[in-house]
């Protein structure tokens, strides 16, 4: 496979990924966590096309807000789920009975509960103790799975990072024994570090039955989103929170572009065969339309400089073989590079490269001279690509 070229999608004897992408599942929640971004004001319409749009990506889950926010969202949560769409729908809800039985009203295949069991949630937010949480937790999983045994049950310890381990841990196993399907460990303030994730990912494991799945929501208050979700998965995590762009609560979380780049390093084949990854640009740009904010310039895959290259030396070689300095192949992304040929950063290399392509071909002399002719006008202004090919055409005509 050259660089340029996406994975192979038939099944290769030889090919081992480093972290298999069927080992973890996308839980999307653009249309839960991206309703609390300050933006994210999504109408009926939009939320049937950002669900349309994600389960034609491929994600495996798309969480909703909880129809405790109005009647409104309790009605567009009734015609998400009867889109017919792949994905599975799963609403966020409070550990309280009266939330759980408007949920399970609204045709959603799962419901993601929590309690925050940090002392900064106990004392602020909800004022309940660690008993009280799992006697809370045993009253609604009890009723869930009396009534609703068909429903996927996830149980979140909100605030998980800023919690005492001991308390997790009798919340886990509490939760665990009472039949859950995951378990979510939430960096709400986005201050864990990867070995943090990664340790306690680990010893949430040893706690839960062996079937029960374990979830990562981390927000990126630190800049630490994609990289504590990936210790995350590396530690044994079965499901990862996205949302597109990133957005949500404050800065946001793990961005669903930037987390696949991340794990596409790992298992290129598994995850091209997994989702529609050439649709990304199309969910980045949606969502920036619905917000009405622009791309950022530096966004993962899609930004519009994710693959502009212009030094001398990454040219030379960009031209030989792109993967000198790609991680990723931008054409599995849907996405195209850009070379930026003409800047005083500029070689011999691009600018020849150029020529060439424009049909006109110097000496090593010439070249050496109309290079450094580029590299003086760039430095006073920048030169476009048009520009650049007036200059080299007057260059072999004069
Ligand atoms: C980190 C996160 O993102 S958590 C998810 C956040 N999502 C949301 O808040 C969803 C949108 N929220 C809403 O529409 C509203 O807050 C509602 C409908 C849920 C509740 O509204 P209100 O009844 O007006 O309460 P308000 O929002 O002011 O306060 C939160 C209430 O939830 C309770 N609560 C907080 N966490 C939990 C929990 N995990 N389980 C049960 N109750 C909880 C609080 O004790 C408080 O109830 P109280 O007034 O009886 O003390
Ligand atoms: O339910 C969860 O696991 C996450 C809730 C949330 O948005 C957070 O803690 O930041
Ligand atoms: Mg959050």
């Amino acid at each position: 496979m050259t660089h340029d070229t996406p994975p192979a999608t038939d099944a290769d004897a030889t090919y081992t990924p480093l972290i298999p992408a069927h080992s973890w599942a996308i839980i999307d929640s653009t249309l839960r966590e991206g309703e609390q971004f300050a933006r994210g004001n999504f109408k009926t319409a939009d939320k049937i096309e950002i669900a349309r749009a994600l389960d034609a990506f491929g994600v495996e889950f798309i969480e909703v807000t909880t129809p405790m926010v109005s009647a409104q969202t309790q009605a567009d949560i009734r015609q998400l789920t009867e889109l017919g769409l792949k994905a599975k729908i799963l609403t966020h809800v409070r550990c309280h009975m009266e939330d759980v039985q408007r949920a399970v009203d609204t045709g959603v295949d799962g419901l993601d509960l929590l309690f925050g069991t940090s002392s900064f949630l106990r004392e602020f937010s909800h004022g309940k103790n660690i008993g009280q949480i799992i006697d809370a937790a045993q009253e609604v999983i009890g009723w869930i799975k009396t009534n609703r045994p068909d429903l996927q049950i996830r149980f979140s310890a909100e605030d998980t990072f800023r919690s005492e381990e001991a308390d997790l841990m009798a919340v886990y196993a509490a939760v665990s024994k009472l039949g859950v399907h995951r378990v979510g460990l939430a960096d709400t303030v986005g201050v864990a570090t990867p070995r943090q994730v990664y340790t306690l990912v680990r010893e949430v494991r040893k706690v839960i039955h062996e079937g029960c799945g374990i979830e990562f929501h981390g927000h990126n208050d630190t800049g630490c989103a994609i990289s504590n979700a990936y210790e995350a998965v590396e530690a044994g995590a079965t499901h990862i929170d996205t949302t597109i762009l990133g957005i949500g609560e404050r800065n946001g979380i793990t961005p669903l572009g930037g987390f696949l780049a991340r794990m596409f390093t790992f298992d290129p084949q598994g995850l091209t065969e997994k989702y529609n990854l050439e649709l990304l640009p199309e969910l980045d740009r949606m969502i920036a339309r619905m917000v009405d904010l622009p791309i950022p310039w530096n966004n993962y895959l899609t930004g519009e400089f994710a693959y502009n290259h212009k030094a001398g030396m990454h040219l030379k070689a960009i031209y030989l073989n792109p993967g000198a300095y790609e991680a990723i192949p931008p054409g599995v992304f849907g996405v195209g590079r850009r070379i930026q040929a003409a800047s005083k950063v500029t070689g011999k290399h691009a600018i020849g490269h150029r020529a060439r392509e424009l049909g006109l071909h110097y000496g090593e002399d010439a070249l050496r001279r109309v290079t450094d002719h580029i590299k003086a006008l760039a430095e006073h202004d920048e030169l476009d690509d048009t520009h650049l090919e007036q200059v080299l055409r007057e260059w072999v005509s004069a």
